[in-house]
Parts: C-alpha cells; structure tokens; sequence
C-alpha cells in the first residue's frame, strides 16, 4: 500500500501473520487488495505482518477456516519465527476460533476484534466508548467457552467441573448485566443528543460519508476552517463532528463521521448506528472516495451497501473523487490475457460521468484542487434545498 508507517517505538511491535481465502472468481489483484488492507489495520493497531498465507477454496472451512495442511504450515512458521499473533481476514465463529487456537497455540485475532480493537483505542467520548464496549461485549459473549481450552490445557483433559464452569457460568452473568447497563446508558446519551439536535436551528444538515482514511477529516477541516483530527491510519475518526460552515452567505451544518469498511463487523454496525444519525438525518450527502486507491470502485460499492443498511441510499448525494494528486495510472492488467488499455484519470472521469447522474467533482484536498468547483456545487444545492424548504426566508441572503 505505500503508506507512511508511525508506530509507538516505546513498545515491542507484536509480529503478525495473515491468513485469507481465495474464493473462485476473486482476482488476484483483489486479494492483495484485501491482505493489504488487512495489513494496514495491523499497523494501525501497532503491529507488523511477517507474512501472508492464503488458500483457494470455495468457502472457508466451517471448523477451521482453512484446510488442516494450511493451518499445518502456518504452525510450522509461527512456531519458527516466534510469532505473536495470526490475523484472519474475516470474523471466526466461536468454534473456528477455539479449533484454531487448540491448533496454532498462539495468540488468533479476527478482523472484527482487530477492527474493534483499534475502535476501542480511538473512543473519545462517552457514547463512542459505550459502543464499542458494547460491540466487544457482544463479540465475546458467544466465545466465553474458549477459557475451557486453557483450563483444558492447565489440567490436562481432566477435571473439567467444578471451578471452571461455574467461573463461565458466573462469567457470562456478569457479561450480560454489563451489557444490559450499557444499553440503557446509550439509551440515554441518545435521548440527550436528539434533544440537542431538535434544539439546532433550522439549517440545512450535510454529511460526509466514505470509506475510512479516503480524506473526510481533511474535507471537514478546509471547508470548516476547523481542526479535525486527520492522519494515515485507518479509523482516525470515530465520534462524528459538526461544524456550522458558511459558504458566500448560506450556512449550513457540516458532520464528519466515522469512515466505513468492507466487512464491518456486524455488532458494530448496531452499536455505532446512532453515531451514523448525523448521516441518516442528513438533507445532503458528500460521499468522499479515495481515487488514488487501487481499489476504489470496490470501496464505493461497500460504503454504498452501508448507506443502504442506513437507510440513507436515496439521499440528495455529492461525489467527490479526492487525492487526483495521487491517482496513478494502472498498469495493464498482469494478471490477465487479455490487454486492457490503462485508465486515465480522465477516462474514467468521463466513463464514470457517462454512467452516474450524481453530481461529482475530481478534487485535491491537500493540493486544494477544484476546491471551489466544490464550495460552488454544495453552495448551489444547499440553497437550493433551503428555498424550497423556507420560500419566504430571505433572511439569509
Ligand atoms: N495525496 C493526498 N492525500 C490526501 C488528500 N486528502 C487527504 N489526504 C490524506 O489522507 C489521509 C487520510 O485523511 P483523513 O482526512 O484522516 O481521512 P478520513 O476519511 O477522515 O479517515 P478516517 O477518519 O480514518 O475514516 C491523511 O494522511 C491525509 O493527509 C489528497 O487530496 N491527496
Ligand atoms: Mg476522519
């Protein structure tokens, strides 16, 4: 991926194999795509990968994700470079998960608890926290039996009674009424910011959407004249900004929010929709892609399924493709026969206009490129939407 690497040197980076599955008519570009991706949630949870592993198969295996020889030769590495950690590029089932881990005997993350990890490093605020302690929670509460591998271990097989169920048992209650308290906290914090929202004024309500690290936070920050915690690693932002923007002389309120990803876990969704309110109450959509990612297309499809879950498909929407800085042209596909020409930048821009009646500008955040193309669309549609919401408030212009 080339992306710059900031890593806590205080601490010892724990080392990280990958494993995916291939299944039939993935590309390989695509695969890489999605290791790559992986990798680069590694290191924004602080870890480095070591090495890939990943196995043709129609689906993966419902014991063991992969096939016993994979997991075999996986062992053989961890165990010879002193692994810390294998990472799988999909959520385990609780059985998955204690197979392999009775197997490799090594530390197993999936990509929902990587994902929720890096989550829980991020929270700011309270509501943030109460979900994504809510969304572990839940991920943990089905996979409770694996402290039977452990005991299974100390104990050698035997004994299996007494303390240690009782201790899942109590375990698990003690789980639940957390959970049970969390929800009703969330209830409340909801409660206070919807009144906080009634109590805005009437202004019109723009949101930005996107996949996650694709430039949201820049966006928000040139437009906001705010400072927006932006930077290269993935999730940057979690709880959602708003900021009153003033374009000419109409303002409007402008949120940042947290970014999306393929696979999101599925708890998460549920715990983080009433941060993504801001997106479902919204008047307008910026939807940001990063067209210098190589698989962006890919990412627009994802970030437009989740919008879909939101209920939020069918909103007045803005795109806008940023890093053109950055967009290099593909090389001619490798890994096929046939010889697809390259794709400029300008091909696609026509092809995609060709295609999509959405309004869409092909910007740089950073080198401030068509910026004001930009502000002129969003100027043009928040009014727009602003005289036919209030057709006799002049007092805004
Ligand atoms: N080359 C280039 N980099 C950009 C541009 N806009 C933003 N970036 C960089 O992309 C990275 C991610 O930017 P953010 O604004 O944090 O992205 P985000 O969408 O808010 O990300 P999350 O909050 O993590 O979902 C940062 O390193 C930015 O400096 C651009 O136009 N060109
Ligand atoms: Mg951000």
């Amino acid at each position: 991926m080339g992306k710059q690497k900031t890593y806590d040197t205080a601490l010892k980076q724990e080392r990280a194999v990958l494993v995916g599955v291939i299944t039939p008519g993935e590309k390989p570009e695509q695969t890489k795509e999605y290791l790559d991706e992986l990798a680069f949630l590694v290191d924004t949870a602080g870890g480095v990968v070591e090495k890939n592993f990943t196995q043709k198969m129609l689906k993966p295996d419902r014991a063991t994700f992969v096939g016993t020889g994979k997991l075999e030769e996986i062992q053989a590495y961890v165990k010879a470079e002193e692994i810390d950690m294998v990472v799988f590029d999909d959520e385990l089932s609780p059985s998955q998960l204690r197979n392999i881990e009775r197997e490799l005997q090594v530390k197993i993350l999936d990509r929902s608890n990587l994902i929720l990890d890096i989550f829980a490093g991020r929270a700011q605020t309270a509501q943030a926290k109460t979900q994504v302690e809510l969304a572990q929670l839940q991920y943990l509460l089905p996979r409770l039996t694996r402290l039977w591998t452990h005991l299974e271990r100390q104990k050698g097989g035997i004994g299996m009674r007494g303390p240690g169920e009782t201790q899942i048992e109590s375990d698990r209650r003690m789980i639940l009424e957390k959970i049970s308290l969390l929800k009703e906290r969330l209830k409340l914090i909801d409660r206070q910011n919807e009144t906080q929202r009634k109590n805005r004024t009437q202004l019109i309500r723009v949101a930005l959407v996107g996949y996650t690290n694709v430039g949201k936070s820049t966006i928000m920050n040139m437009l906001a004249k705010s400072e927006v915690f932006a930077e290269n690693k993935l999730f940057a932002t979690l709880d959602t900004t708003v900021r009153k923007v003033v374009i000419e002389n109409v303002p409007f309120l402008l949120s940042d929010t947290v970014g999306f990803i393929r696979k999101l876990p599925h708890h998460l969704v549920e715990c983080f929709k009433s941060t993504l309110d801001e997106v479902r109450e919204a008047d307008i959509l910026i939807h940001v892609v990063d067209v210098s990612h190589p698989n962006f297309e890919d990412q627009i499809h994802t970030v437009n399924e989740t919008l879909n879950d939101l209920g939020a498909r069918d909103k007045d929407t803005i795109m806008i493709f940023n890093k053109i800085d950055a967009y290099v042209t593909p090389k001619t596909d490798e890994y096929n026969e046939e010889e697809i020409a390259p794709l400029t930048l300008s091909d696609f821009k026509k092809s995609w206009m060709a295609h999509h009646s959405s309004p869409t500008i092909f910007i740089s955040a950073t080198r401030k490129e068509n910026i004001e193309e930009f502000k002129q669309l969003l100027y043009d549609k928040v009014k727009a939407i602003h005289t036919s919401r209030y057709p006799y408030d002049k007092l805004l212009y």
